[in-house]
């Protein structure tokens, strides 16, 4: 498809001058870009069909150069870019140095934050109007766009619960499209579901609650009958009752693909006074028949390439290893087979964690509880505390949400839960929202949490029965990538707590690897031995407690010790190397340690990542070679500090 109209737009404003054909033909040509994005790169891709008239609308309606605007989850952000200027970009998105695959502030004043964990945008928004309130510049408008996946999110309802006592005017739009990235579960997705069965606003129903509002009120009995018949009608009227009896206006639903009637009803709502709900039905998908069909396969696809009758054909990938995400999964479901006790935890993350075997086979004791990762924590430390064995499976950058839960209901009460932190390192194309690179830090700040990382997928596959037989809570990490499997000169040495494995021993350099870099950190050695260095690798597998008697052994006697993590450096492995070091009184001058840096990292090829933080065998390298050849430079005295 020739694309005839983006082009023309530099700003939202271009859109004001558009005709309604025109606007119905670009989100035409939106929907075409976005198909054609998804046939070169994996990106997302359903979520993204489905605002594409709303996204229009609202940019139609508000002006976002002012008025404030929140996409949440911001994977929902793609079209968005393409007509707030970024059009020209777009086929650079998810790449290094390309446009950020969620909001980003650094690369346009339209977006306000990055949103790549859901649920903070009517904290944020209403953050902001407040602020915009006291700054005496009222005039701004203030908007959220939440999905309903996003919704239970607990912080959503602390906004709610603030923005009704505060009164504000705050716009939030429920993009109801029945989908997670799985089917939306629980309590509240029933309720939605409910609520689906009802007409689209209209003006009647419009008239109809103006009238209800006029019911005149009397005192006593009668004033009480009358108000429960006016609530009643109410329900009748719509689905918005929760929303209703928590402090917001309810509007909706309305049709998210209707152009005309979206703008009807946002020009309408636009100035209500006080917080309003504006309910949305749209279709996760929409445009492409094949992710309407499914919305999960296609929430965040390979790419494929479309046949001319409208099917998704798969490019073969070649023969692909199995990641640790499926070690794990399959790990676990062989524990679960073995332990009625073991139960396993998801926050909306099935497809993600590839636990649908388990949640097939064993439903009873598989659990998803929607984006809420700090309820699933203190959920599976109750379970703990009455003898089941729990294994909380997120990613680590979501488990961040559970930080205090981690420590009041698991590590206080020392429960054994067992949390196994998927994504945890670089993620790639993601960006700085998804890097699981905090966690070896935040773990070990709590006492009783013993913190494992495998080295490899041999490692894993031990470490998790390991851990489901640990009384106490236990932590392991491990990335997405590919599940390597070292190739060991001695037979594979079973998981002992606080015990590492010493892969081979070298006199004058040691690399001792926290996690998933051991294969990198062995390429390294096989290298640097050809060169006549003797150096060996002890993969740590523990963090705490740390295998000081071999690790201390190797800072004691080597003459450079390298730690390698895909974690911070900040608080992490090689911190509490250092640490674990000067209390045994030794000097650390030889002790190099190499990890994540102390900023933020952008989002790109996760091995390209690696590379250029020189996290892997070539980085292990040069900063091997380049440390010995100081010593020798020290040695013959040149270019020694006086
Ligand atoms: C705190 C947090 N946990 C988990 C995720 C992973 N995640 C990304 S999108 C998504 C589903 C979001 O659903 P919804 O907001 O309804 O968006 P939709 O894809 O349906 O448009 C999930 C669980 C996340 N982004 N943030
Ligand atoms: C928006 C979001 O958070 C997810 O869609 C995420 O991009 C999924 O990442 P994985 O593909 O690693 O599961
Ligand atoms: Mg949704």
């Amino acid at each position: 498809m020739e694309y005839e109209l983006l082009p023309m737009i530099s700003s939202p404003q271009d859109l004001k001058t558009l005709t309604e054909a025109q606007h119905e033909k670009l989100a035409a040509e939106i929907r075409e870009a976005l198909c054609q994005i998804v046939e070169t790169k994996p990106a997302h891709f359903a979520s993204n069909l489905g605002v594409v008239e709303l996204c229009i609308a609202l940019h139609l309606v508000f002006d976002f150069s002012k008025d404030r605007l929140i996409w949440d989850t911001g994977h929902q952000i793609y079209p968005h870019k393409m007509v707030t200027g970024r059009f020209p970009q777009f086929r650079t998105i998810r790449d290094r140095n390309g446009l950020m695959g969620f909001p980003n502030p650094n690369e346009s004043p339209y977006d306000l934050f990055m949103t790549g964990h859901a649920g903070a945008s009517v904290s944020t928004v209403l953050g902001m109007k407040t602020a915009d309130d006291l700054l005496f510049d009222d005039d701004r408008k203030a908007v959220a766009v939440l999905g309903d996946g996003a919704l239970p999110s607990g912080v959503v309802f602390e906004a709610f619960n603030n923005a009704a006592g505060l009164n504000k005017d705050l716009l939030v739009i429920l993009n109801d499209n029945k989908m997670g990235i799985c089917p939306r579960v629980g309590g509240l997705a029933e309720y939605l579901d409910k609520a689906r069965a009802a007409p689209f606003y209209n003006g009647l129903k419009r008239d109809v609650a103006w009238v209800l509002n006029k019911v005149p009120m009397v005192g006593g009995s009668t004033k009480k009958g009358l108000s429960n018949v006016k609530d009643a009608l109410k329900t009748l009227l719509h689905g918005g009752m929760l929303f209703e009896q928590m402090g917001f206006r309810y509007v909706g639903p309305v049709d998210g693909h209707d152009l005309k009637s979206l703008r009807k009803h946002l020009e309408m709502v636009k100035d209500i006074k006080g917080p309003t709900l504006l309910h949305v039905f749209t279709d996760k998908g929409k445009g492409f028949q094949p992710a309407c069909e499914d919305p999960v396969k296609f929430h965040s696809p390979s790419p494929f390439d479309r046949s001319e009758e409208g099917f998704a054909i798969p490019r073969s990938k070649g023969g692909k290893n199995a990641a640790y995400t499926d070690v794990a999964s399959e790990t676990i479901y062989q524990q679960m087979a073995k332990d009625d006790k073991v139960v396993v935890l998801t926050a909306a993350m099935c497809a993600g964690n590839n636990l649908g075997k388990i949640r097939d086979e064993f439903p009873e004791r598989f659990f998803d509880t929607g984006i809420c990762e700090a309820h699933a924590v203190a959920f599976a430390a109750g379970m703990a505390k009455s003898g089941m064995k729990p294994i909380v499976d997120i990613y680590s950058t979501f488990l961040q949400r559970s930080f205090d839960h981690i420590f009041q209901e698991v590590a206080l009460q020392n429960l054994p839960v067992v949390f196994c932190m998927d994504r945890a390192g670089l993620c790639g194309p993601d960006g700085p929202t998804h890097h699981g690179v905090f966690d070896n830090t935040y773990m070990r700040a709590f006492p009783n949490i013993t913190v494992m990382a495998p080295g490899d997928s041999q490692d894993l596959e031990a470490m998790i029965p390991f851990a489901t037989n640990h009384d106490g809570p236990i932590s392991l990490r491990f990335p997405k990538a590919n599940a390597e499997s070292v190739i060991r000169e001695e037979e594979f040495s079973p998981i002992e707590l606080g015990k590492s494995e010493v892969i081979r021993w070298g006199s004058e350099v040691m690399i001792v690897s926290f996690g998933a870099l051991l294969p990198e950190c062995l390429k390294a050695v096989e290298k640097l031995q050809k060169d006549g260095i003797d150096i060996g690798v002890i993969n740590a597998r523990f963090l705490r407690p740390l295998d000081t008697e071999v690790i201390l052994e190797a800072v004691k006697n080597c003459e450079l010790v390298v730690t390698v993590e895909e974690n911070t450096l900040c608080g992490g492995f090689g911190s509490v190397v250092l640490e674990a070091a000067n209390e045994a009184g030794l000097s650390t001058q030889n002790v190099c340690r190499l990890g994540i840096p102390d900023r933020f990292v952008e989002h790109g090829d996760r091995n390209e990542l690696l590379a250029e933080l020189g996290l892997n065998a070539v980085g292990f390298i040069r900063t091997i070679r380049d440390r010995l050849s100081n010593r020798q430079v020290k040695e013959s005295g040149v270019g020694a500090v006086e």
